[in-house]
């Protein structure tokens, strides 16, 4: 395949550019364009300049006047930037305007968002959805690169062929390359299609077996990861050969009172995740939609803590997950100084209005009261009795003993008493076999 764009591999010193526009909050805008550096520094770039440039009034051309655009342009010459990183969001005309003024490549928020998912998938799903997103925001930014050349080929005079041979064919090379993006477009559609399918199958397999769901969601980098990987480590090995057919980021684990719990762990959310990501990971987050419920991961040493907590808030309300049930992890207390600790927690607690567990994953605290926070939040799901079942139906005990928790089994005659904690579901099929007595 064709690449569209040779950045940012090749730039090394970018210059960071946050506009603020009349109504932003100063503040946010500030913690952003922070954010926006470890993002830039996550690609190996290195940054010379990070500048907030506040506009009384909002322009089409440059999103600011063109005198503080001019000043930006200044400052890049006087850092020697050769790229400049918007924080913004910016439109494909608005990026080649900033192109043609400071002569440097101009990328925005999203490229860099992108550029990172690209370098971060793995999975074949994973690389074809950023892919697409890749391919859908080039698209409309193509004709920059070719009007470069043009550029080159006039302004020299010289070359090959002058200024309207070499137009020519930049405008050729253009209908080509957006040709060919198009088919390509279509044809990671088709297979993403596969892939869904693929994945709801697998879906309805574990649906079949009543074994309940959690996602873990939360804000890039507050550990989802390292806690899927504590909580799961010492189930993994035991269960992978019953679930080998699941995503990688899928691990079941059993709980406090013997339940299975099939954990999956989600890509991470950031602020203004770019709405073609969030279109194109669906078929990932769908994991979440469709989880009974959300274990929240929030960095709580962090300042922007419930910042990061409403904004994946607010992604998954986006994906439809809003009315999930949800439980929090305050991750990383570790990081918070001892005499602040409680009292952070403690503002943290009252703001999210949900259940929350503060943990430090990397000094493995706190994995027991989340596993109990998870069991409540599954309480209305099972069903603790004592079943009549002939030693004939052996598969019926074994499902028990899979997809439950079996508390203790005696032998009457032909049959065994087996008292157990199962999915309600699965409950439901076997009630013939119950004892009288009701639950317990
Ligand atoms: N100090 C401290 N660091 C932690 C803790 N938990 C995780 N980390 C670190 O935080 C970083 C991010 O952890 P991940 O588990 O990759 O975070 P994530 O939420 O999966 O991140 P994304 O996949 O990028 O969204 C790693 O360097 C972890 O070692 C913790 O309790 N305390
Ligand atoms: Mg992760």
């Amino acid at each position: 395949m064709f690449e569209i764009r040779e950045k940012p591999s090749m730039v090394e010193r970018a210059m960071l550019v946050s506009i603020c526009l009349p109504g932003d909050n100063v503040h946010e805008k500030q913690a952003m364009l922070d954010e926006l550096e470890d993002l830039v520094s996550n690609l190996g770039i290195g940054i010379v300049r990070k500048e907030l440039v506040r506009t009384r009034d909002v322009h089409a051309k440059f999103l600011c006047g063109t005198g503080k655009a001019e000043e930006v342009r200044m400052a890049a010459i006087a850092a020697e930037a050769d790229c400049v990183v918007f924080d913004n969001m910016l439109a494909p005309s608005q990026q080649r305007e900033w192109e043609r003024l400071i002569d440097v490549c101009v990328i925005d928020r999203e490229e860099i968002i992108l550029d990172i998912f690209a370098k971060r998938a793995r999975t074949r799903e994973a690389t074809m959805q950023v892919e697409l997103a890749r391919m859908q925001y080039s698209l409309p930014r193509m004709a920059r690169m070719w009007a470069h050349l043009d550029r080159q080929g006039g302004g020299s005079g010289g070359g090959k062929g002058g200024g309207g041979a070499s137009r020519g064919e930049g405008e050729k090379q253009i209908e080509v390359d957006r040709r060919l993006a198009r088919a390509r477009i279509e044809s990671i559609q088709k297979d993403l299609e596969e892939v869904r399918k693929q994945r709801s199958t697998q879906r309805k397999e574990r649906e079949r077996q009543g074994v309940p769901t959690a996602a873990i969601v939360g804000y890039t980098n507050a550990g989802k990861s390292s806690l899927l990987r504590l909580v799961a480590e010492a189930d993994v090995l035991a269960q992978n050969i019953l679930f080998a057919t699941l995503d990688t980021t899928t691990r079941k684990i059993e709980l406090p009172d013997g339940q299975p719990l099939l954990l999956t762990d989600t890509v991470g959310f950031i602020r203004n995740l770019p709405h073609r990501l969030v279109e194109t990971f669906k078929s990932t987050l769908e994991e979440a939609v469709l989880a009974d419920f959300l274990i929240q991961v929030v960095d709580a040493s962090d300042p922007e803590a419930l910042r990061h907590f409403e904004t994946t808030l607010e992604v998954l309300a986006e994906l439809g997950a809003a009315d999930k049930p949800m439980v929090a992890v305050f991750n990383k207390t570790d990081l918070i100084p001892d005499e602040e600790r409680a009292s952070v927690i403690e503002t943290l607690t009252a703001a999210v209005g949900i259940p929350v567990v503060p943990m430090s994953v990397v000094r493995e605290q706190g994995a027991d009261s989340l596993m109990n926070a998870c069991v409540d939040m599954l309480s209305h799901r099972v069903v603790s009795r004592t079943y009549r079942i002939p030693l004939s139906r052996s598969d019926i005990i074994a499902a028990m003993h899979r997809d439950g928790k079996v508390v203790s089994t005696e032998y009457d005659g032909n049959d065994a008493l087996v008292t157990a904690t199962l999915p309600k579901s699965f409950a439901q099929k076997i009630a013939s076999y119950a004892e009288p007595g009701g639950e317990h």
